[in-house]
């Protein structure tokens, strides 16, 4: 099956030859093809260029853009999808005051969430998230990450990690699936972390590489959560299982996380609201990509990650949307995108890298998604008519897509 497109007005995130990331001053390039085609054989990307070039054959569908622009879907890297419930009454009491940790010691929080999840049916869950699924992948996400996290029992995690294999199956969008049974203590294990960590990596961890459920491993290694040094445990135990770790690091303090994520090879460190400069000394070319999730600043109003900071210091940066029920009740990359530019800084080129190909570097998947180039994934997002794609952040809160191709059907 081949499709042609014509005609689009800008093609954007063009790369000829295949990269992983950007870094630095290269993040504010944003290479594109004014008035170009773009061809897809099944579900990959066969050729592109300047209409002038466009190859003169009957494709099986031709896509007229003409005003339109295209980019490559949003490749949405850190996500906890799968939850049951939400927690609006969370969301009333921080209006009224309470802080996000007060509400956590209350027994509210991650905690809230574990206990609808482990009330409820496997169907339920999977019910429930894929309604999450289907309006991320209409809002253009081509590619997610899906964290567990809400059970913190042997069943809840296992429960969590078949739907998001089962939601993988079902659905054209690309899932890789992370362990997060390291995201809270359940009560029981209050006075007790390394009865709970033992659970993790003794019982939890060999069923998970049996079922093959999950792609990589998380903590959120935070003061009040888990230690640096625990943190560190659950990295090397889910090095064991071949699992590389995604780590939620430095959202309310900096306790030298990031250079145990670093020492560890994570393939990234997720939030960074508070960052020293040692943390940015210390991520210096390696091979962790920093992970910024606005939407959560903007929620639950803590710093914004220093973008201009980090990018200034030669960091490459991701962005993702966080989509959870306690910090960013929301999976718009849109926003995500639109967030960054307004609150963080980042010009448009380096929030939309930010969210292409720097999002499918951190969940490992930037040798197919990401960019438009050839062999990699059509996965892509059609806009409507545009003046420039400047507009996508200025216009933020508008609906500015018009069509979503996933492995290289349309799907809206
Ligand atoms: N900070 C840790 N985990 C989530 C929030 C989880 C929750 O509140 O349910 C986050 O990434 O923000
Ligand atoms: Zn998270």
């Amino acid at each position: 099956m081949q499709t042609l497109i014509i005609n689009i007005k800008e093609l954007l995130q063009v790369r000829e030859t295949p990269i992983a990331k950007v870094s630095g001053s290269e993040m504010a390039i944003l290479p594109t093809i004014k008035n170009a085609f773009l061809l897809i054989e099944n579900d990959l990307i066969v050729a592109f260029g300047p209409m002038e070039d466009c190859p003169k054959i009957n494709a099986d569908k031709t896509i007229d853009a003409a005003g339109k622009m295209i980019l490559p879907s949003w490749c949405d890297s850190h996500t906890h999808i799968v939850y049951v419930g939400n927690r609006e009454q969370e969301f009333v009491d921080r209006i009224n005051g309470l802080t996000y940790e007060e509400i956590a010691n209350r027994g509210g929080g991650i905690l809230n969430s574990a206990k609808k999840l482990n009330e409820a049916s496997e169907e339920e869950i999977y019910n429930q998230s894929k309604k999450r699924l289907e309006e991320v992948i209409q809002q253009g996400t081509g590619a997610v990450e899906i964290k567990s996290g809400y059970g913190l029992t042997v069943d809840g995690e296992l429960k969590m990690l078949r739907v998001i294999k089962k939601l993988a199956a079902d659905y054209p969008i690309t899932i890789k699936a992370t362990f997060l049974g390291a995201h809270a203590f359940p009560l029981v294990y209050k006075e007790n972390h390394v009865g709970y960590i033992d659970l993790l990596i003794t019982e939890i961890l060999p069923k998970i590489a049996e079922e093959k459920l999950a792609d990589y491993i998380d903590a959120f290694c935070e003061t009040g959560y888990f230690s640096v040094a625990e943190t560190e445990r659950i990295m090397e135990a889910g090095k064991q299982y071949g699992l590389r770790s995604k780590i939620h690091v430095n959202q309310f303090t900096a306790i030298n996380g990031i250079a145990a994520c670093v020492k560890h090879n994570a393939l990234s460190v997720d939030h960074l609201e508070i960052v020293t400069d040692e943390d940015i000394e210390v991520l210096k070319n390696t091979e962790t990509m920093p992970v910024a999730l606005p939407s959560c600043s903007y929620f639950i109003s803590i710093p914004y990650t220093p973008a201009r900071k980090m990018i200034t210091a030669g960091l490459p940066l991701a962005l993702a949307s966080d989509f959870n029920p306690g910090t960013s009740p929301s999976g718009n990359m849109n926003f995500v995108v639109a967030t960054a530019c307004i609150k963080m800084k980042m010009t448009p080129e380096e929030a939309i890298n930010a969210a292409t190909i720097n999002g499918a570097y951190a969940m490992g998947i930037s040798e197919t998604h990401g960019s438009i180039t050839i062999g990699k994934k059509a996965n892509l997002i059609i806009t409507k008519p545009l003046n420039s794609f400047y507009e996508l952040p200025y216009s933020f809160g508008t609906d500015l897509i018009e069509q979503v191709m996933l492995n290289g059907k349309l799907v809206s």
